[in-house]
């Protein structure tokens, strides 16, 4: 069964249908440059209303496993890919990729030339795209059925364990491995939703705050931007990616949305502190203007390599940091991980984290 998925400029790609095989979805077309981690990819919230292309050719290849999931469920709309694998190998395999985006009902799309695709992206930025089952002239482009833009935000259960941090983790699209790490480096967790306020959280006698990374654009969560003042003066906090932007906006920063985003595993980073360089894990389509952290009491503590983006901010003299890459790397190297027990150190030490 064909597929087509047709660009918001008119452009077109023919390919074979796979996952769901008659949803039709139209969504912001990004790409990623990860080679493996497609199950965390797709799972991760902040994909959600995207269209994931691969570019790397051959996706699937080592199934489905009961252990990668960053969500409950699929998050992404739909995905592109070049070849998808039907044969699966690997001991934790429980279904192959194709079963698992049938079982969550969202539909695929096999044959392209991706590397195609997100040249094309990369020319024209980030764009909306539509993937049916027949032909989509340019003019119908804007009548398919808009998918819902609003951002919604999955909750975790309060994990218990001995150890007495505790952080409170506000969920605006929290990944799986998240909540995992902090729990790794023994803290217990409460997720919470951004409807929350200061004193619901004071009331949960937080050590630290975690702001969540999470789909859509920084802008629309004005509201929490006072939660997020008062907060810092008061707990050591940690803002990843989403989270990282909300801290640059609550201090009186800018945001902006990229051409096409960073996507990957292999995000150059250098902390302009240490003058370290580490590889990272990236998954975002918009990014605090740096020059724009001038006019605000926060320091930019690193830059992306490759095109000297803000990817680090903290505010001298508190234990309050961000960054843009993702610590908790799923998929990804893991040389950033160390920022959670940075995080859980400031909660016993006066002054904290200067190094983010
Ligand atoms: N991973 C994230 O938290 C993404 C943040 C934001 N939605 C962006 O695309 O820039």
């Amino acid at each position: 069964m064909k597929k087509y998925l047709t660009l918001e400029n008119g452009e077109q790609f023919v390919g074979t249908a796979v996952g769901d095989l008659t949803k039709e979805i139209k969504g912001e077309l990004v790409f990623t440059t990860s080679m493996v981690g497609y199950q965390e990819s797709i799972t991760d919230p902040s994909y959600t209303n995207q269209i994931i292309t691969f570019t790397y050719p051959l996706i699937g290849n080592y199934g489905i496993s009961l252990h990668a999931n960053q969500s409950p469920t699929i998050a992404a709309s739909a995905v592109v890919m070049q070849e998808i694998a039907t044969t699966v190998f690997h001991y934790q395999s429980v279904m192959t990729l194709d079963e698992f985006l049938k079982k969550s009902g969202v539909p695929g799309i096999t044959g392209v030339d991706t590397r195609k695709l997100t040249k094309i992206i990369r020319k024209h930025g980030t764009m909306k795209a539509s993937l049916t089952n027949q032909p989509l002239s340019k003019s119908s482009f804007n009548q398919t059925k808009a998918v819902d833009m609003v951002v919604k935000s999955a909750t975790f259960s309060h994990p218990e364990n001995e150890h007495p941090d505790h952080v409170v983790l506000v969920d605006f699209g929290v990944k799986a491995n998240i909540v995992k790490s902090l729990r790794n480096f023994g803290a217990n967790v409460t997720v919470v939703t951004p409807e929350a306020n200061f004193e619901s959280i004071e009331a949960l006698h937080p050590d630290g705050i975690l702001l969540s990374n999470g789909p859509g654009d920084p802008e629309e969560f004005t509201d929490f931007l006072p939660v997020i003042r008062e907060l810092q003066e008061h707990y050591p906090l940690f803002g990843i990616c989403l989270g990282h932007q909300l801290l640059a906006l609550a201090n009186g920063a800018r945001t902006y949305k990229m051409v096409f985003g960073h996507r990957g595993i292999n995000h150059p980073v250098k902390n302009l502190l240490t003058g370290e360089v580490i590889i990272t894990s990236q998954n975002h389509g918009f990014a605090v203007d740096i020059d724009s952290v001038d006019e605000t009491p926060l320091e930019v503590t690193a830059i992306e390599i490759n095109d000297q983006t803000c990817e680090g901010l903290r505010y001298p003299g508190k234990p309050v940091f961000s960054v843009q890459y993702h610590p908790e790397a799923a998929p990804g190297p893991h040389e950033a991980t160390r920022l959670f027990s940075k995080f859980i150190g400031s909660m016993h030490t006066n002054g904290g984290v200067q190094h983010a």
